[in-house]
């Protein structure tokens, strides 16, 4: 198996989890017809430690996507979507994913517990998204998960206007967690606002649209890299 999300995220010079995903909440083609392959080979090359794969139907998504994005890349992916039983975790690591989402703004605790002692027992990440206090209060112990603070609501599909103060609120919360990988998700398009949430202490970002709808990734990541000086701890050694 290769190298795990987690590991790839925290070793990354820029951590910053690069989403593929069909459309957006309100029905815009983010892919405009470019291949599958085309997008990959372009996160790749914009330093993207892992990908992340929307397969829920809400935006375009299916899993035939996933496969293939795994078999054109060596990275660890991110499997999205609304999983609720066991039987999509197996089907998540046939198809190669290195993580999955756990939503536990949808999930009984109970459910939710169960669902990351099975995917860490698959050796998939949990990937757990969380959007207040409440959700975070009742999640199980979270050293071997991700745990990613959502900026927009689920429950409004994701149609809303992100709240990237929320990731800024809760990073006390979430670290309290015991997760090694606290992450911030959704509505981050302003490299300048990346940069903020990297200097609070969010160890990776998860961007989407605004990196599928951007003509140029280089101009992006630059803007990042200018506002946000990389830390030793992620820099190569020698
Ligand atoms: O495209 P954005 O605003 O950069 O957001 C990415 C990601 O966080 C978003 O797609 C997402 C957040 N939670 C989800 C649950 C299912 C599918 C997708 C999602």
């Amino acid at each position: 198996m290769g190298t795990s999300f987690v590991d790839a995220l925290t070793a990354a010079r820029r951590p910053v989890i690069m989403e593929l995903k069909p459309r957006s909440a309100d029905g815009e083609d983010l892919f405009r017809g470019r291949p599958v392959s085309e997008l990959v080979a372009r996160f790749e090359a914009a330093g993207a430690p892992c990908l992340s794969v929307v397969t829920g139907r809400w935006f375009g998504g299916t899993t035939d996507l996933l496969a293939e994005v795994t078999r054109c890349t060596e990275l660890p992916v991110l499997q999205k979507d609304f999983i609720t039983n066991t039987g999509q975790l197996r089907v998540a690591r046939d198809l190669g994913a290195s993580a999955v989402l756990l939503t536990a703004a949808l999930l009984p605790r109970v459910a939710l517990a169960r669902l990351a002692e099975r995917a860490l027992a698959l050796g998939l990440t949990p990937f757990i998204e969380v959007t207040d206090v409440v959700e975070i209060e009742g999640l199980p112990s979270c050293e071997g998960s991700v745990v990613a603070v959502n900026n927009k609501d689920i429950k409004a599909r994701e149609r809303g206007a992100a709240d990237v103060d929320r990731s800024l609120r809760l990073l006390p919360a979430v670290r309290g967690t015991g997760t090694p990988c606290p992450v911030s998700a959704s509505g981050i398009d302003d490299p300048k606002v990346a940069a903020r949430l990297l200097s609070a202490g969010y160890a990776g970002l998860l961007v989407g649209t605004h990196l599928l709808r951007a003509d140029r990734l280089d101009s992006w990541c630059e803007e990042l890299a200018a506002s946000h000086p990389v830390s030793s701890a992620a820099r190569p050694a020698g």
